[in-house]
């Protein structure tokens, strides 16, 4: 805070030199809300919060005693303050773009309020989560822009703060940001959209939201843990219903809850073990709290564990599968590719070699997604271009998460080893689960017979099926199989304890899954530094809930949320 600028209105006449106290927390007290930082200062006993880039209008220009564009009375007191230094407002379309029967523009912040009476003409405004019909005005000009529909939600204004909430789900401001928020429901003609952004964005303090700042605003508020934000981001984008089921399931909060237990058992173990290291010596503190901790600190190292331990399955819903197609030349891989995306997204010919490149489609198999790519033959390739592909090939398939294997089914021999031995040659990662496909079917002529027998006789070989891309026998017989094999891969989102769905979760986990065993090495020699690997085990678990956050972080996950979210 040293060389920053107060405003007069906050300085309320104070000396130069004051000491001023910092205080690093959520800035609800008394004081003018800012958004982007969360310092406020003490000045005399007065929390306030001063002019720089963080807050006011970063200009450090004194407000209201210049008055300038950026001064808009206080909706309470009337005072007139720097807009900007009760955080600024902020809109969007919040709807998707383009033409659309109805557009939704969001606004958030302590401008909403008057940017909704401006637009609306009407000081009064309809009571609060209560839909209004209401003629919208460009108030510059008092030209009409749309009828349409306006909603008010009453959030905490920003200059008389309300404490942000704790914890999800306890009470709080009922807006979704947690700050005033105003909506209009208007007429999804470009025209009637860019009309209404313009007004927005001449009335005072209001600027375009950044992609995810409503999100944003709604974390810092405390509305919304980081992994709820993140359930949110992936229910925005979830294209299959199992997805969409496992988003829904974050977004409400359960990942969250389960960590937040998490850290709460180890802020009671870590209380007890620091009372017993301050204490102990009195002997006010017995032996049994220290065992105690012991033994939380195990039952979470098994629980961490095992929930690390899930086979990525809630990675693997989020991203979709990584299916590979692949199998010698010709033997059909992009026929069965444009079978199962229903295009021809893949080049077919009776020529071996046709495929190079990875050719990639995205898919709905019962409610799971699945990426798959189709690869080119494996062979010993001469022809560089094609040994390029081969390559590209085998790199795919040390990746994937489940192979393709096809198979010419007229080329392979007819008895359960044989067909082993055939898919072997293709070299697949031992432990990637696998389903055999034997294509050409409608080629077999008396080999059918014992060719299915040996499909059906299972075990030592992994799921096998007979295809004919040609006339689509089998193909009901291969998405059963494919979409058994997704379920196993993904797991039912809506059963159990929720899945890890980030890598940045398991990271921060496996991190606390060291600490805590450093501290059951360590708690035999030195209690106060198996004290600091607790401290640290509870930092990680803080890391994925946005309790312990850095700004780089949140930079990273909320950049891939959309403009209006
Ligand atoms: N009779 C019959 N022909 C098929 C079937 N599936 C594919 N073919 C034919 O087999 C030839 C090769 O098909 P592709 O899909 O190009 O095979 P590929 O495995 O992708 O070939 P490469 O990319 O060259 O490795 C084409 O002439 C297809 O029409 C099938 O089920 N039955
Ligand atoms: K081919
Ligand atoms: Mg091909």
């Amino acid at each position: 805070m040293v060389g920053c600028t107060l405003p007069p209105w906050l300085l309320g006449g104070q000396r130069e030199g004051f000491a001023l106290r910092v205080r690093w927390e959520p800035p609800w007290v008394c004081g003018v809300h800012m958004e982007g930082s969360w310092a406020g200062v003490h000045v005399n006993g007065v929390v306030g919060y001063p002019c720089t880039p963080y807050g006011g209008c970063g200009r450090g220009a004194p407000h209201p005693g210049a008055p300038s564009p950026c001064c808009l009375p206080c909706p309470r007191c009337a005072q007139r303050l720097c807009s900007a230094a009760w955080g600024d407002t902020i809109f969007a379309v919040s709807s998707g773009h383009g033409r659309c029967g109805v557009a939704v523009i969001r606004t958030s912040g302590p401008g909403s309020r008057g940017a909704l009476q401006s637009l609306t003409g009407r000081p009064a405004l309809p009571p609060p989560r209560v839909l209004a019909l209401r003629r919208i005005r460009d108030p510059a000009t008092g030209e009409p822009l749309d009828r349409g529909l306006v909603v008010w939600f009453q959030g905490g204004d920003g200059v008389h703060q309300t404490p942000p909430r704790q914890r999800p789900g306890s009470a709080g401001p009922q807006s979704f940001t947690g700050e005033d928020c105003a909506e209009l429901h208007v007429h999804g003609g470009p025209a009637v959209v860019s009309g209404v952004l313009r007004a927005l964005g001449a009335l005072p303090g209001l600027r375009p939201a950044e992609p995810g700042e409503f999100t944003r605003r709604a974390f810092r508020r405390g509305k919304l843990d980081l992994t709820a934000a993140e359930g949110l981001g992936d229910l925005i984008r979830a294209e299959t219903e199992a997805q969409r089921r496992q988003a829904l399931r974050q977004m409400e909060g359960e990942l969250g809850r389960l960590y937040q237990h998490w850290s709460d058992a180890l802020t009671q173990a870590l209380a007890h073990l620091e009372a017993y290291i301050d204490f102990s010596e009195d002997d006010n503190v017995e032996e049994e709290v220290l065992s105690q901790v012991d033994a939380t600190v195990r039952a979470l190292e098994r629980e961490i564990g095992s929930h690390l331990q899930d086979g990525r399955r809630g990675e693997l819903l989020r991203g979709g599968v990584r299916a590979v197609i692949a199998g010698p030349p010709n033997v059909g891989k992009s026929s069965l590719l444009n079978l199962l995306c229903q295009r021809p997204a893949a080049i077919v010919s009776p020529v071996a070699g046709t495929t190079r490149d990875v050719v990639e489609v995205a898919l709905n198999v019962g409610g799971y997604p699945l990426v798959l790519s189709d690869t080119a033959g494996l062979r010993d390739a001469t022809d560089p271009v094609e040994k390029e592909g081969v390559s590209r090939a085998r790199d795919r398939l040390q990746e994937a998460d489940l192979v393709l294997a096809v198979l010419d089914a007229t080329a392979v021999p007819t008895e359960p080893v044989g067909l082993g031995a055939a898919l072997g040659s293709l070299q697949p990662p031992p432990t990637t689960p696998c389903i055999m496909v034997l294509n050409k079917a409608d080629l077999l002529k008396g080999k059918g017979g014992s060719l299915r027998a040996a499909c059906t006789q299972g075990h030592p070989l992994p799921p096998v099926t007979l295809l004919s891309c040609k006339t689509g026998e089998g193909l009901d017989h291969l998405l059963a199989l494919l979409a058994r094999e997704l379920a196993r891969l993904c797991g039912d989102p809506l059963s159990g304890s929720p899945s890890l769905t980030q890598s940045r979760h398991s990271l921060h986990l496996r991190q606390c899954a060291v600490a805590l065993a450093r501290y059951g090495r360590e708690r035999r020699s030195d209690l106060g530094l198996a004290a600091e690997r607790l401290r640290l085990a509870r930092r990680h678990l803080g890391s994925i809930t946005g309790h312990v956050s850095t700004e780089d972080i949140l930079d990273i996950i909320f950049r891939d949320f959309c403009v209006g979210k």
